[in-house]
């Protein structure tokens, strides 16, 4: 036997080295499924299958990257650049761009994005006279995707009277008309969108069977990773380019399908059985990743979903130690928490930065992470996201201000004189800008004095130039009697923004509106702890910090020994030696826009053993007891699943919390609380922010206010709303500027004003 079979247990050599005919590999998390691709198509090599015959399907354009490296660390770099190995999209966008003439489209063609798209719907749905309140681009988008990953296509889904019925219950009847014209359209642009890419290879495969015999005949084998969440539309590409050869080998793991609302469908697996009766089944069960403690914790948590495929996994690593469960106060000394708990880590075990992963539910959770990581100098990369301070809605929103604070930043004015939309087209600002080089002016100075200008401009145009003069002037206006948060709030809502926000409810869209919501809390907290120390609440001061965060945030070219950030769904077929799952709180994770079906908890539930499975050594998972939603600090309680991990795995760290079973149960002060901490999550539509009070304030944080600063002395146990516990090492000056130094057990050293910082006296 050659020397890398040798690197393989019995069970998956026989699955490496099967090469003929259909196998499927069904198998845990960390073990070994896509190392068993990896090999298998190294053998395929070795054994003379030239690398342009074989194609492999992974999940990530990352994930075919390592793949490619280990293959050529085997085989060589020459031979392994030659394999087609890709996801889906790329791989099929390039064998379209080949054939494009055959479907009428350039070889050239554009690939659009979302926002492509929904701008692209928005323009038919205008010049349809339907009204975009009711026709919403993303949910309409929404139904086309789906549509077109189902293989319905714009006749089809005509005669769909599932469909059609579905959209005139919610009175959406024309979409149908709208995704016609969409194709129309795309199709004159030339442009696909990413569905398309799938759709149009399977009507390319349809309608010109030559086309397909020839890839049939090419491709020798095909192997695909992850396919519990491949969708009908490459099920049916997979099946048909299989079919020649029959040399197909698929591998999955049903308990870790989380794309199902993307229309993964964990059928597919059930179809390979019928599509391929003589296939062969490979059962994986011991698990190389993960300790057996991490192993048997998530073999508890999924054996609680009712649907699934039966399977033992076990691990032969040590024991390690109990999933550690921390219990914070706040979002924010969660951040503490555990980025004390990752310098602890690496200085006890000598672990590097890159053998850390802080793994969240929705992206708007990293910025308390980022920000705990800036302070305390720890490199760190977000994959498959953008930096916080980068997202295009945070930027637009940073953009309105700093034109607030200063007229003339002529990037930030730019970005944001027609957004949202307001009629102010290129050619006048090309006007605009030409007239202030020819001055040497500022744009905002041409603004105005449109007076002098006005030759330049129609009276239409001017009065919309007039008019957004008048908007920053009101922001400007209210720069010293506001606070930070109060002006941002006006900013966000009088420019339209919110409203251009808020206007669907898509994912992308949610996501949006939770990262502007998420930007909020960042102030609000800024604004505390300037109080606290004394110091000014005010834009300015605002805008100052979050520029000096950025610029330090000089990301370098070797992204290699950082900590990553990412979201459970991005962390999928990657592992890490030490695993944080933070936000495990009810109505985050599970997210509450699943709480309603069985089915949707479920797909949590994969997801939650999809995060734990990341996990080599450690898995840490956290909660807050108190999270900032739209600017006020809320009640959480500890997600049902922290509950659902059998006790002998798991181990409390701080105080022990009673972990509902069945959500729920409430205090009336918490009922109370939830009921506006709730608007965060529930699907109403429409933003409803509501009015902030400073959460030292008073009634808010009842069994926060009760010290009397007169008996605050050095050498006190203090408990702070948001930093925890900690000691009192001094107290300076006399009210109303007394303030304290606290060292806090996780958030270090702080010194607060006490008029501001309501300290509850421990003892
Ligand atoms: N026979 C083996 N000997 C040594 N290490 C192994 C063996 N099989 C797998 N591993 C290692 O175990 C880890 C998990 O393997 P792999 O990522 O292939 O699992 P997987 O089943 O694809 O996991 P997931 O379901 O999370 O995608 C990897 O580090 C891999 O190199
Ligand atoms: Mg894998």
């Amino acid at each position: 036997m050659q020397n890398y079979l040798e690197q393989l247990n019995p069970a998956q050599q026989q699955a490496v080295i099967t090469t003929e005919g259909a196998s499927l590999v069904i198998a845990g998390a960390g073990s070994g499924k896509t190392r068993v691709l990896t090999f298998r198509i190294a053998h395929l090599l070795m054994q003379g299958v030239p690398p342009h015959r074989i194609l492999a399907l992974t999940f990530t354009n990352k994930a075919a990257r390592e793949m490619k490296l280990r293959i050529a660390t085997m085989v060589g770099n020459d031979i392994a650049q030659k394999l087609w190995m890709g996801t889906f999209h790329s791989v099929f966008a390039r064998i379209l761009r080949s054939e494009a003439d055959k479907l009428g489209y350039p070889s050239s063609f554009t690939i659009y994005d979302t926002a492509d798209s929904k701008s692209l719907i928005k323009s038919i749905i205008k010049q349809m006279k339907l009204s975009d309140k009711e026709y919403k681009p993303g949910q309409v988008l929404g139904r086309i995707s789906s549509a077109k990953n189902d293989l319905v296509t714009p006749a089809a889904y005509a005669r769909d009277q599932h469909r059609m019925m579905e959209d005139q219950a919610s009175r959406k009847g024309m979409v149908y008309e709208i995704y016609t014209r969409y194709m129309r359209q795309c199709y004159k642009f030339g442009a696909m969108d990413f569905d398309d890419l799938l759709l149009n290879t399977n009507i390319l495969f349809r309608d010109h069977p030559e086309i397909l015999q020839k890839y049939q005949n090419w491709i020798q084998y095909i192997l695909v990773d992850e396919y519990q969440d491949t969708n009908y539309s490459q099920y049916i590409i997979i099946k048909k380019l299989a079919q020649k050869h029959g040399n197909i080998c698929v591998v999955g793991d049903d308990a870790q399908s989380i794309y199902s609302f993307r229309g993964a469908k964990i059928e597919n697996i059930l179809n390979f059985r019928n599509d391929y009766p003589d296939y062969q089944l490979f059962k994986l069960e011991q698990n190389y990743r993960s300790t057996q403690n991490i192993v048997n914790a998530a073999n508890s948590i999924i054996a609680k979903n009712q649907k699934q495929i039966k399977k033992a996994v076990f691990s032969e690593k040590d024991q390690g130690s109990r999933i550690k469960i921390h219990n914070a106060y706040s979002d924010i000394e969660e951040g503490y928490i555990v980025i004390n708990d990752i310098k602890d880590k690496k200085l006890k075990h000598n672990y590097d930065y890159q053998d850390f992963a802080i793994l969240y539910r929705t992206n708007a959770q990293s910025r308390i992470f980022e920000e705990a990581l800036r302070k305390s100098n720890m490199p760190y990369k977000i994959y498959g996201g953008l930096s916080f301070y980068q997202r295009k809605e945070i930027k637009d929103l940073l953009a309105y201000c700093r034109v607030t604070v200063n007229p003339a930043d002529q990037e930030a004015l730019k970005r944001i004189i027609n957004y949202p939309t307001r009629g102010i087209g290129k050619t006048t600002l090309d006007k605009i800008e030409a007239a202030a080089v020819a001055s040497g002016k500022a744009m905002w100075e041409i603004l105005i004095s449109l007076e002098d200008t006005s030759r330049l401009f129609n009276a239409g145009t001017q009065r919309k130039l007039n008019s957004f003069v008048g908007l920053i002037n009101g922001f400007a206006a209210s720069l010293k009697q506001q606070s930070a948060y109060d002006l941002v709030m006006e900013i966000a809502t009088q420019s339209g923004m919110m409203k251009d926000l808020y206007h669907d409810r898509t994912p992308e869209a949610i996501a949006r509106q939770e990262n502007i919501q998420e930007l909020m809390n960042g102030i609000q907290e800024f604004s505390n702890n300037r109080m606290e120390e004394g110091g000014e609440t005010g834009l300015i001061h605002f805008l100052e910090e979050v520029s000096l965060l950025t610029d330090q945030d000089n990301e370098s070219d070797d992204d290699i020994n950082k900590v990553t950030l990412m979201t459970i769904h991005s962390s999928k077929g990657l592992e890490f030696k030490n695993v944080y799952i933070v936000g495990v709180e009810e109505g985050l994770f599970p997210s509450s826009m699943t709480l309603e079906s069985e089915q949707g908890i479920e797909e949590e539930r994969r997801l939650f053993y999809v995060a734990v499975t990341r996990a080599e050594d450690y898995a840490t998972i956290s909660f807050a007891r108190t999270r900032y939603k739209y600017g006020e600090s809320a009640f959480c309680r500890p997600s049902r699943f922290i509950g659902e991990i059998h006790s002998d795995f798991v181990e409390f760290s701080g105080d022990k919390i009673k972990i509902a079973d069945k959500p729920g149960k409430f205090t009336p002060k918490q009922a109370e609380r939830r009921s506006f901490s709730n608007t965060s999550t529930t699907a109403k539509p429409g933003y409803n922010f509501k009015k902030v009070e400073n959460r030292q304030g008073g009634k808010k944080g009842a069994s926060f206010s009760g010290s009397a600063v007169g008996n605050l002395k050095a050498g006190l146990l203090v408990e702070h709303i948001r930093f925890g516990k900690g000691r009192i090492i001094s107290l300076d000056g006399e009210m109303p500027n007394a303030k304290a130094t606290v060292d806090f057990e996780n958030a270090g050293l702080k010194q607060l004003l006490l008029k501001f910082a309501k300290l509850k006296i421990l003892g």
